[in-house]
C-alpha cells in the first residue's frame, strides 16, 4: 500500500543550518497495517509523514501509494487517499461552524461535487449515524458550533470526518499530545476502532510509551533520519515497557 524507497531529505542545503532530516529511508507498509513510529526529537518522524502527505518532497528516492508513483504529487492531490490528524484539536476544524458544517467542509475537500455536497437529508443522517458510533452522545448536537466541544470530543470528530470518504491512509502525528490523559485515551481508542472498522493503513507518531506499546501491529524506531529498528506483530507484543523506553532515546 505504501512504499518509501531510499528517501533522503536535507533542509537548508549548503547553509550553516543545514539539517539531514531523512537519510536513505526505506519503508514498505502493507494495506491494513498500523505502524507506530517512535524516536527522539528531530529524528525525522514528522518529515516522513510529510513525505506521505505530500507537503514535503524528497531530494532522492520515491514514494508509491497503492502502486502509484506519487513522489511529485502535491498534498491536495493525495488528500482523497491520505487523511492526517495533528497534535492540536483546533487544527482541521472551524470552531465557529457547526459539527455538521465541519463535516460538509470535509466532504467538499475530497469530493468533486461543488457546493451542494452535504446539503441533503441523506448526508445529515449519515453524519448523525457515524457520530453515534463514537458513543459520545454527540449525534444530537450536530447543529452546535464545534468550538464548544472539549478537545477530546473535537479530536474524535476530526478523526471521523477525515476518514469518512474514500481515505485509505491515516497519518496520526502525536494526535493526543495536547489532551488530558482521559481525552487522550478516548481519542486513541477511537482511532484504533476506526482503523479496524475502515481497514485503514495507519501511521502513528507518538512520544507516549504506553500508546506505543498498546497500539499498532508494527513499531519503527527512528534516529538521525534513519530507521534503526522495525518490529512486526508477534515480536511487538513481546516488547516490555522497559525495552520500549530505550527506543525513545
Ligand atoms: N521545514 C523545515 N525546515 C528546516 N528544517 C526542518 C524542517 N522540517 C524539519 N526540519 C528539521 O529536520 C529534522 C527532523 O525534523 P522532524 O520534525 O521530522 O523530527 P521529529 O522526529 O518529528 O521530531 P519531534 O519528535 O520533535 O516532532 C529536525 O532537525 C528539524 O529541525
Amino acid at each position: 500500500m505504501i512504499e518509501l524507497n531510499n528517501i533522503s531529505k536535507t533542509f537548508n542545503k549548503g547553509k550553516p543550518n543545514q539539517v539531514v532530516a531523512l537519510d536513505g529511508v526505506t519503508l514498505h507498509i502493507q494495506q491494513g497495517e498500523f505502524v507506530v513510529i517512535v524516536g527522539s526529537n528531530g529524528s525525522g518522524k514528522t518529515t516522513m509523514l510529510n513525505m506521505l502527505a505530500g507537503t514535503v518532497s524528497p531530494d532522492f528516492g520515491s514514494v508509491l501509494i497503492d502502486g502509484k508513483y506519487v513522489t511529485k504529487l502535491p498534498d491536495y492531490k493525495r488528500s482523497k487517499w491520505v487523511a492526517r490528524i495533528f497534535q492540536n484539536p483546533l487544527t482541521g476544524t472551524a470552531a465557529e461552524l457547526s459539527i455538521l458544517d465541519n463535516f460538509r467542509l470535509a466532504a467538499l475537500r475530497t469530493k468533486n461535487k461543488g457546493l451542494t455536497v452535504g446539503k441533503t437529508e441523506n448526508f445529515k443522517n449519515l453524519v448523525r449515524d457515524k457520530i453515534a458510533t463514537l458513543g459520545m452522545g454527540l449525534e444530537d448536537k450536530t447543529e452546535q458550533p464545534i468550538g464548544t466541544l472539549s478537545g477530546g470530543q473535537r479530536q474524535a470528530l476530526t478523526l471521523l470526518m477525515s476518514i469518512m470518504d474514500d481515505c485509505k491512509i491515516l497519518l496520526l502525528d502525536e494526535p493526543t499530545a495536547a489532551l488530558d490523559p482521559r481525552s487522550a485515551a478516548l481519542v486513541m481508542r477511537t482511532a484504533n476502532e476506526l482503523i479496524k472498522q475502515y481497514n485503514l493503513t495507519a501511521l502513528l507518531v507518538t512520544h507516549n510509551l504506553k500508546d506505543a506499546g498498546s497500539y499498532g501491529s508494527r513499531i519503527v524506531q527512528m534516529s538521525e533520519g534513519r530507521i534503526l529498528k522495525d518490529i512486526a506483530t508477534e515480536e511487538k507484543y513481546k516488547l516490555k515497557q522497559n525495552d520500549l523506553f530505550e527506543w525513545f532515546g
